[in-house]
């Protein structure tokens, strides 16, 4: 493929003003356009997407060329997986001030990006537009949302049923000249340890996220890579993290995901791996407890479509649905009363320079015109509070709120935060 040299003709912009200019050309042309930062890598990928492709439930992620997965909690006739194929790929390093691209398509689509690239670049910065999804959202009042907790706690408490995670949406304000691109490097700059995304379709909309949260990963060196991520305290200022002190309550709730992730490896028979952990992880203001799997695929070569096979077991993990999963989803679907859509899928690189990372799409928002859609929930047990769960989505939503300054609305509960 022809590495696309970076024309002489860029050299008058900065990077951060071309990622503007690929996000503006590619929504401008009906385009799609996915950009990440993988967590603790310097180096930042974009993507653009032709034409998006609807793919199946089990899509194995071997054969895919190099794109980009965005698959919705349920899917549904709203909310369709998505493979948004890389037709231009970038990289982009915004200290040394470089960006590079290839073409993976010949395409004549991809001259006409071009040309727009240009012309956008040279035309003075009005207000950005990005794709909007054809989507209602319900957001859940502070009642609404305890009560519901109140149910899963009572319907935990009568049946054998070990865990729920009930979340919710809220709708704030967008400060005036929001950009999403401006918002996307925000991001990456104040969470290095998170998966940081902006996915910009039309038939998604425009999702952004730092999420902390692999699902399934397989680098380069074929080393596969999963972990179960639950409990959540606030992290104090100038608290250690290694310090932190954890309950029953939530060492029980990430226990059971630590037992899912293992039935999932039995299912398949996979009986070498490696786990490590528990140990506190930090996640922006919040922390959580973390066991890690690891699985050299060097060594285990009877497994050549591990990653895919175990994205499809593992989704929706323990972490973001339930404990056992089909109680747990029956549950949640009769009573949580609004659409997750994206949020608790899963979105990620396939392919990409070797490499696939799928992360499950948590602390993440959805913009609408005017607005933020705000996405988060909180494992509940027999010993939950729903006074603290509300608190704790507040606190997961904050944790991309807070760094984009976004405003909370006059009409808003919240308090404390
Ligand atoms: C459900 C979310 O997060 C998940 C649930 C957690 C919990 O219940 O403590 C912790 C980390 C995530 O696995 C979310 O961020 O919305």
């Amino acid at each position: 493929m022809p590495k696309l040299l970076i024309e002489s003709f860029y050299t008058e912009f900065s990077v951060s003003e071309i990622i503007a200019a690929l996000f503006k050309t590619a929504v401008s042309k009906q385009f799609s356009f996915s950009a990440w930062r993988l967590p603790l890598q310097e180096n930042l990928q974009i993507s653009i997407t032709f034409q998006t492709e609807i793919i199946p439930e089990n899509f194995p992620l071997e054969n895919a060329p190099a794109g980009f997965i965005m698959h919705p909690f349920s899917v549904s006739e709203k909310n369709k997986p998505y493979f948004l194929k890389a037709d231009l790929l970038f990289e982009a390093d915004l200290k040394a001030e470089e960006i590079s691209g290839d073409d993976l398509t010949s395409s004549p689509l991809a001259d006409d990006f071009f040309s727009a690239l240009k012309a956008a670049l040279q035309t003075p910065e009005t207000d950005t537009k990005w794709h909007i999804a054809d989507s209602e959202t319900n957001a859940t009042p502070r009642a609404g949302f305890e009560e519901l907790v109140e149910n899963a706690i009572h319907f935990i408490k009568k049946s054998e049923t070990e865990k729920i995670v009930p979340s919710r949406a809220a709708e704030k304000h967008l400060p005036p000249h929001f950009s999403p691109v401006n918002g996307f490097l925000k991001l990456t700059q104040q969470y290095p340890l998170a998966f940081v995304s902006l996915v910009s379709a039309p038939e998604i909309g425009t999702w952004l996220g730092a999420s902390p949260e692999i699902l399934v990963q397989k680098d380069r060196n074929n080393i596969f890579k999963t972990m179960a991520l639950a409990g959540t305290q606030k992290l104090v200022s100038g608290q250690n993290a290694a310090d932190a002190i954890w309950r029953q309550k939530e060492i029980e709730e990430q226990s059971m995901v630590v037992r899912y992730i293992i039935s999932c490896f039995k299912k398949i028979r996979l009986r070498e791996y490696v786990e490590t952990g528990p140990r506190t992880a930090v996640a922006g203001n919040l922390l959580h407890l973390r066991s890690d799997f690891c699985v050299n695929l060097n060594e285990q070569t009877d497994f050549p479509t591990l990653t895919s096979d175990m994205l499809h077991l593992l989704h929706p993990t323990s972490a973001v649905c339930g404990q056992p999963k089909a109680a747990a989803l029956a549950f949640l679907n009769k009573h949580e009363n609004y659409d997750r859509r994206y949020y608790s899928g899963y979105l990620g690189p396939v392919n990409v320079n070797a490499e696939t990372a799928v992360f499950v799409n948590l602390r993440c928002l959805e913009l609408r015109q005017n607005e933020a859609i705000l996405y988060a929930g909180a494992g509940v047990t027999q010993d939950s509070d729903p006074q603290k769960e509300w608190l704790e989505t507040e606190l997961k939503m904050q944790t991309v709120a807070k760094a984009l300054q976004i405003l909370t609305m006059p009409d808003d509960t919240a308090t404390g935060y």
